[in-house]
C-alpha cells in the first residue's frame, strides 16, 4: 500500500507575495486525490512542496514519519525515492529513445543489471501501452504517447507516491479518458498514493476519491469526492460549470458584490453543481482497487459529519449489503448526520489524529506532534525560509 502524506499548516511565499497559508490536508494510502483551483492558485508550488523542492516557511510534511520541510539532505533523497511524478510535459530528453529515457532513472539510482534494466523497463512500457514504441524519439510520437512514456518512467523506481502535474493538459477528450482510465488501472496494480493537478472537470468527476481545491490563497475544502461534487460554495459551483458568472475572474479575484451580482442574475439550470456521475471503475481483467473498501471504511467512519447531499449520494451508491453493514438496515434508510457549514466542512474532512507513523529504517523520526494549544507556536516557528 502507498505511503500517506500528511500536510500540517502549510503556508508558501515568495517575498510578498502569500501564495497560500494554512494548507492541512491528509492524502490517505494508496488512494487518488486532486487538488483543482484557477490558475495561479500555487498547484504546481504544492506539488514542489511535497518533493521539497521548495520550502514553506511554515508548517510539516510528513511521509513516511519524515518531515520534507526540516530533514537532512541525506534523508530527503531517500524520501524522494518513494516518489514518482508526470511532469506536464512529461520531460523526456529530445535525443533518447523512449527506452533509454525510461531506464534513465534506474540507471542513475540502482546498480541493475541491463537485463534487469531491460525487464523492468519492457514492463512498465507494457503497463502503460506503449510497448513495441522502444525505439522512438519523443519528438515522432503524439502528445498522449509522450504522457505515457513520461509515466511509465516515473513508475520504473515502484514509488509509493506519484503526483501527476495536469496529465491531461495539451491532450484531447478522447485521449484525456484514455489517461484517466489508466490512471485508475495503474492505481488498482500498484496501490501506490495518486495525487493529481487538473483543471479539467471531466478528471475531477471521475478519477478521484478525495478532491481539494484551492482558492484565494487558501484550501477551500479536502475530503472524499462527494463532498466537493455536491459543494455549494460559489467558487465550486463557478468550477465545476465551467462559467464565468461567480468569485474566479480573468485574471484575479472578483470583488464580493460583483461575484453575488453576476450570481443572482444566472438563468434556472445555470446554477447549481452538475449531477454527480460515478467513479470510473478498472478496467476488466485488472485487479479490483485494494482503496476502494479502505477509502468506505474511512468515509462511513465521518458519514454523520459530512454535508447532507455528500451523505445521500454515499449511501445512494451502497450496496444492499454494504447499507446493511453500514446502518445495518439493507432496504434504504440510513441516520443523516447533522448538517455542517462549508468551513466546517474543511475542518471535519481534516486529518484525524493518529499515532505516529512507524518510520522506515534508518528515517529521521519526526518531534512528537504538537499539542493543540500550542500548535500556532509550533507551526510559528521559522523553518529559515527557502532554502
Ligand atoms: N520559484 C518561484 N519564484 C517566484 N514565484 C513563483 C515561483 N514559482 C511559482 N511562483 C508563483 O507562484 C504562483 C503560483 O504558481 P503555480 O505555477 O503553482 O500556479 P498553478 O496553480 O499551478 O497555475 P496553473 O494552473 O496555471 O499551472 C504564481 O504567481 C507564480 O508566478
Amino acid at each position: 500500500m502507498g505511503v500517506e502524506v500528511v500536510v500540517e499548516g502549510l503556508s508558501k511565499s515568495f517575498g510578498p507575495q502569500t501564495i497560500w497559508r494554512d494548507v492541512t490536508l491528509t492524502l490517505p494510502p494508496g488512494e487518488i486525490s486532486v487538488l483543482l483551483g484557477p490558475s495561479g492558485t500555487g498547484k504546481s508550488v504544492f506539488l514542489k512542496s511535497l518533493v521539497g523542492l521548495l520550502k514553506p516557511e511554515e508548517g510539516r510534511v510528513l511521509i513516511d514519519g519524515v518531515d520534507v520541510c526540516t530533514c537532512s539532505e541525506g534523508d530527503l533523497y531517500e524520501v524522494r525515492k518513494l516518489f514518482g511524478v508526470l511532469f506536464q510535459d512529461g520531460a523526456l530528453f529530445g535525443s533518447m529513445n523512449l527506452f533509454d529515457n525510461i531506464a534513465f532513472p534506474l540507471r542513475e539510482h540502482t546498480r541493475k543489471s541491463e537485463s534487469d534494466v531491460r525487464a523492468v523497463v519492457l514492463e512498465k512500457m507494457e503497463m502503460v501501452g506503449l510497448l513495441g514504441a522502444e525505439d522512438k524519439l519523443p519528438g515522432e510520437i503524439s502528445g498522449g504517447m509522450r504522457k505515457r512514456a513520461g509515466l511509465a518512467r516515473a513508475l520504473v523506481l515502484d514509488p509509493e507516491i506519484i503526483l501527476f502535474d495536469e496529465p491531461d493538459s495539451g491532450l484531447d477528450p478522447v485521449r484525456t479518458a484514455y489517461l484517466n482510465q489508466l490512471i485508475v488501472d495503474l492505481n488498482a496494480q500498484i496501490d501506490a498514493t495518486f495525487l493529481i493537478v487538473t483543471h479539467d472537470i471531466g478528471t475531477a468527476r471521475t478519477v478521484p476519491d478525495n478532491i481539494g481545491m484551492l482558492f484565494r490563497r487558501n484550501l477551500v475544502m479536502f475530503g472524499p469526492r462527494e463532498v466537493l461534487l455536491t459543494s455549494t460554495e460559489p467558487v465550486v459551483e463557478q468550477f465545476l460549470n465551467g462559467r464565468r458568472q461567480g468569485p474566479i475572474g480573468m485574471s484575479e479575484e472578483k470583488d464580493a458584490g460583483q461575484a453575488a451580482a453576476e450570481l443572482a442574475a444566472l438563468r434556472d439550470g445555470e446554477a447549481g453543481v452538475p449531477h454527480i456521475v460515478p467513479q470510473l471503475d478498472v478496467t476488466e481483467g485488472m485487479p479490483e482497487r485494494s482503496a476502494v473498501r479502505r477509502r468506505q471504511d474511512r468515509v462511513m467512519q465521518r458519514f454523520g459529519t459530512l454535508p447532507e447531499q455528500a451523505q445521500q449520494e454515499i449511501a445512494k451508491a451502497l450496496s444492499p449489503r454494504e447499507r446493511a453493514r453500514y446502518f445495518g438496515d439493507p432496504t434504504g434508510s440510513w441516520p443523516t448526520g447533522p448538517v455542517l457549514a462549508p468551513q466546517q466542512v474543511a475542518q471535519v474532512t481534516a486529518p484525524t489524529p493518529r499515532p505516529s507513523p512507524e518510520p522506515r529504517a534508518g528515517a529521521r523520526t519526526p518531534d512528537a506532534p504538537p499539542e493543540e494549544g500550542a500548535r500556532r507556536r509550533w507551526f510559528g516557528r521559522r523553518r529559515g525560509g527557502d532554502r
